[in-house]
């Protein structure tokens, strides 16, 4: 199977990078500057413990790409997205398939209406990894899981083919039978965490062993659970139970990508994991005033960097 991974960034480059040590044919769709760094020194990869491995890839740009790939997947920022539909359309003939791994819901629908349902599969990936300096990719938390599955029952590339070329045994890799759910699910968890983190200005831990931070933390994740049940997936017992250990941990120093970068004065997924919410709770008639407020103040923060 044919892959390209688009973006060699914090989550493209790691699981990209363990394809590639797996022996699975992939193309990594980069902007030009970074082709060439990657073609000349390889993907570096810092594991937690520190050590680095520079795994040797193939980079390519957009101009370069034909429709042969049987497998694009997308792993951009919200705010790449609409560049990268553009750039990745060449790539994606009738028979490949498109999986995302971007948190948050909106661009299923963009996907499903530029392709179709049946080149669209939807992606979670579990995993803390940051793009570092000089595009090397660096792990900050044990944590590498892949979720994913058709969002319709005649995929053009059935989720056997895709699951063989993922599982390769380097990561947890899953083949869903209901994508949108794993998708709601993870939205749920990530965007609460993220909220908590962005609200509070700190990891979980610290946040909970605070005199009232643990009602605050759920009270974040019932507003989520409530937006997921209304619009017809409620969050299973199993996600809930993670939420309640790990949201509900006092010791753990867990942050999100959407708080790194907040800190880092990066661009910020603001609208794409939080607004989102807040709109579509809006349109329920569900009540999100802890998220209105975590949108407000990302709001607030992309304002000060324009
Ligand atoms: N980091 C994490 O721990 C996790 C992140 N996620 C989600 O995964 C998604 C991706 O995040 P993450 O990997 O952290 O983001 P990063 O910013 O680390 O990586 C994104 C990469 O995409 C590249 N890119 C953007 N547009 C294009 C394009 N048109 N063509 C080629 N390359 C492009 C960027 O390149 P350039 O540098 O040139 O801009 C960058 O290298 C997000 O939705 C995030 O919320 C999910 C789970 C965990
Ligand atoms: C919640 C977490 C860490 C899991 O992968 C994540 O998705 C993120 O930081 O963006």
């Amino acid at each position: 199977m044919r892959i390209l991974v688009v973006g060699a960034g914090a989550v493209g480059g790691y699981f990209g990078a363990r394809l590639v040590q797996a022996g699975r044919d992939v193309d990594f769709l980069v902007r030009p500057a970074r082709a060439d760094l990657l073609n000349e020194h390889g993907l570096r990869v810092r594991d937690l413990d520190g050590s680095v491995e520079a795994v040797p890839v193939t980079a390519v740009t957009a101009d370069t790409l034909a429709p042969d790939y049987d497998l694009v997947v997308l792993a951009v920022k919200s705010y790449g997205f609409d560049a990268a539909l553009k750039d990745i359309a060449p790539a994606v003939g009738p028979g490949t398939a498109v999986l995302p791994f971007l948190n948050g819901m909106r661009h299923m629908d963009a996907l499903i209406d530029r392709f179709g349902a049946d080149r669209v599969y939807g992606g979670v990936a579990m995993v803390q990894t940051r793009l570092g300096e000089n595009g090397e990719i660096v792990e900050v938390g044990r944590m590498a899981q892949l979720i994913y599955g058709p969002v319709s029952d005649t995929p053009v590339v059935p989720l056997d083919a895709v699951h063989a070329a993922l599982d390769t045994g380097t990561f947890s890799a899953t083949a869903a039978e209901d994508a949108v759910q794993e998708l709601w699910d993870k939205w749920v968890f990530l965007a609460s965490m993220g909220a908590c983190n962005c609200l509070m200005r700190g990891p979980i831990g610290r946040i909970n062993s605070a005199e009232g931070g643990r009602e605050f933390s759920r009270a974040v994740f019932e507003e989520a659970a409530a937006v997921a049940a209304a619009s017809g997936y409620p969050v299973r017992p199993k996600v809930r139970e993670r939420a309640d250990r790990m949201l509900g941990d006092t010791t753990a120093g867990t942050t999100t990508s959407l708080y790194w970068d907040l800190t880092h004065g990066n661009p910020v997924e603001a609208d794409h994991i939080i607004g989102d919410l807040v709109a579509r709770g809006r349109a329920l008639g569900v009540p999100t005033p802890m998220f209105a407020l975590a949108d407000l103040h990302l709001r607030v923060y992309e304002a000060g960097r324009a």
